[in-house]
């Protein structure tokens, strides 16, 4: 089981530099105007750079999809109740939720996990990684402890890893459970030392009146933790969720495994933000997606620096949007490995001015 000691000595290695000039200057010889293909091409020079591959292999892409429930639920932050975690999850197992129509579509296969769903036992078809049955009321007291922390952050590690070695290119991020979004906001709070007020949004859905509520709640988070001085590990612990902790891992055992990970919503991007806190260079192997209509969103993709391609308002969650991104990779892909080259259509290479 891993410790906190050993989690602190992981080291990230940086991705290839001359491969991510090799795949730049592999788009320049394309039959298309310079920088045509705008800011899909330098994040394929960054994927190939992680990969060590300018060949730009894509083809198998997993999205994990961590559920987990959240003790916070009872404070009425949610306009749903906990038990949606589960059914969803559920329609997961089954291949019948949002992600698994998208993914289906994409050429993306789906891994649900329950790192965390408030029941008996997991539904059929999700794979049983339970650390407990949802964490604690984070206003009543700390909503995990440490070894639950690291439970979850290892089985995220351990699943990216597993899936580099069985063959995936590239993985995506998603989640499911009812109250995460108060949690997210929570932990985006105190990573980016920033008033409550300004990143909490509507989740699911709520009322003025219910974002008020929320909004309080987050904030007397952290008050009672004195969260604006802790570091990311303890951050989590206090008022994290098993979710974001496993997806956390994640982002974490793919830069280790050099696996690209693409980042989905806000819950994504926080475990990613947290990810990049507790072992620095993670987020040279984070991907991104799209801007969730969360407000906490736009704020952590531009702490980690990485912009999004789709701002489409998507508040969806389970994987969706990095789904999307899936799917837009692989189109914009096919112009690079199918290549048709100026020297193929008789015309000189254009060069670069200035
Ligand atoms: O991905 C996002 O940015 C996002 C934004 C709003 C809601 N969600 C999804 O909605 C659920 C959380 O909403 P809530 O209001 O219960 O915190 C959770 O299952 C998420 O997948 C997801
Ligand atoms: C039905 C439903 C599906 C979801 N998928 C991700 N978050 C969700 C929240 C709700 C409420």
């Amino acid at each position: 089981m891993l410790d906190r000691q050993q989690m602190r000595q992981l080291k990230i290695e940086p991705p290839d530099q001359a491969v991510y000039k090799e795949v730049l200057g592999n788009w320049d010889a394309l039959a298309k105007p310079l920088d045509g293909m705008g800011e899909f091409e330098e994040l394929f020079a960054r994927i190939g750079a992680i990969r060590r591959d300018p060949a730009l292999d894509i083809s198998r892409k997993a999205v994990v999809v961590m559920c987990a429930d959240n003790g916070i639920v009872e404070e009425k932050i949610s306009q749903s109740g906990q038990d949606v975690t589960a059914k969803v999850a559920a329609a997961m197992g089954r291949g019948t939720s949002s992600v698994c129509r998208m993914a289906k579509a994409a050429g993306v296969e789906v891994i649900p996990v329950d790192i965390g769903i408030n029941e008996e036992g997991s539904p059929e078809g999700v794979l049983p990684c339970k650390v407990r049955r949802g964490t604690r009321n984070f206003i009543k007291e700390r909503a995990m402890t440490e070894q639950e922390t690291l439970a979850a952050i290892e089985i995220g590690m351990e699943l990216a890893k597993r899936l580099a070695h069985e063959g995936y290119k590239l993985l995506a991020t998603g989640e499911m459970g009812i109250g995460n979004t108060t949690t997210s906001s929570a932990v985006a709070a105190a990573l980016l030392s920033c008033d409550p007020k300004e990143i909490t949004g509507k989740g699911a859905g709520l009322s003025d009146t219910a974002l008020l509520r929320k909004i309080a709640v987050v904030e007397e988070g952290i008050q009672m933790h004195e969260l604006y001085q802790a570091d990311a590990f303890d951050v989590l612990c206090a008022v994290g969720g098993l979710d974001i902790a496993g997806l956390s891992g994640v982002f974490i055992g793919g830069a280790l495994a050099h696996v690209p990970v693409v980042v989905d919503g806000v819950i994504s991007a926080v475990a990613a933000l947290a990810a990049e806190r507790m072992i620095p260079g993670v987020r040279d192997y984070v991907i991104p997606s799209h801007k969730s209509r969360e407000p906490a969103a736009e704020r952590i993709l531009e702490k980690l620096g990485i912009r999004p391609v789709l701002d489409a308002g998507l508040a969806l969650g389970e994987g969706t949007g990095a789904v999307m991104m899936c799917g837009l990779l692989d189109i914009a892909r096919t112009i690079y490995g199918e290549r048709t080259t100026f020297a193929d259509i008789d015309v000189a290479p254009y060069h670069r001015f200035g």
